[in-house]
């Protein structure tokens, strides 16, 4: 098994190329107009044709309507849909089914008692990503560029699956994989120069600080390759 990587909140062919021509597993394009990475629905689809596979296309959406999510499942055509509001379980299985396209459930963590929220969308969800809590004041429910406490995260089981994210970035890639024992990584402001303005030289910057890290197998899964 390999460790996915998901660059989030591109915009840009140039930043896309870059992503996926360093080997991200998912590319995210944000769909909620309060964020400064927000896409329409036609930007989504007109950029979609350049994340091509093994590359996946993940769209991220916040407590969306059917209507929208329908629009997103036929024109922009994602392998998967993020659902990063309050969606319930039972909504989750619900677009699921709708759509057909798999999801995955961003919960945020601010202590380990939320971490009892996974069980909740276990069987429910594909993957379940972990998030920090939106800093007081903040519109937004992620891509805020804060960290959680990844020590919550050793009460987990073994086997539970689950992509994190949250204030990752080159700095501090190494310690969050030595902490934590992630299936997929999950970055976005610490690959801009400002919000909503992705760097092509942060992006590269990153999977640097990410091959190093794995040359030294910081915190590898076991399962997990290197490669
Ligand atoms: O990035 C956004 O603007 C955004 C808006 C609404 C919901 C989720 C959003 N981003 C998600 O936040 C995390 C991590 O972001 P960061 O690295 O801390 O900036 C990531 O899952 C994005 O998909």
């Amino acid at each position: 098994m390999t460790l996915d990587i998901k660059i989030c909140g591109l915009k840009t062919p140039e930043a896309i190329h870059a992503a996926v021509s360093r080997g991200a597993s998912h590319v995210g394009f944000i769909h909620f107009d309060k964020s400064p990475r927000h896409l329409s629905v036609a930007q989504m689809a007109a950029l979609r044709p350049l994340v091509a596979a093994p590359a996946k296309l993940v769209v991220v959406t916040v407590d969306l309507d059917d209507e929208t999510i329908e629009a997103i499942a036929d024109w922009v055509r994602p392998d998967m849909i993020q659902l990063h509001g309050h969606e319930t379980p039972g909504r989750v299985a619900e677009i699921r089914a709708a759509t057909g396209i798999p999801v995955m459930k961003a919960l945020s963590i601010g202590s380990a008692g939320d971490l009892q929220g996974i069980d909740a969308y276990r069987g429910i969800a594909d993957r379940i990503l972990l998030d920090a809590q939106r800093p007081k004041g903040s519109v937004l429910p992620g891509g805020n560029g804060v960290a959680f406490d990844w020590d919550l995260l050793a009460v987990l089981d073994a086997g539970d699956e689950y992509m994190l994210s949250g204030g990752l970035d080159a700095g501090n890639i190494a310690a969050a994989l030595a902490r934590a024992k992630p299936s997929g990584l999950d970055v976005s402001s610490g690959v801009e120069s400002a919000p909503g303005i992705k760097d092509t030289g942060l992006i590269h910057g990153f999977f640097d600080a990410l091959d190093k890290a794995r040359l030294n197998g910081a915190g590898l899964h076991p399962e997990w390759s290197a490669t």
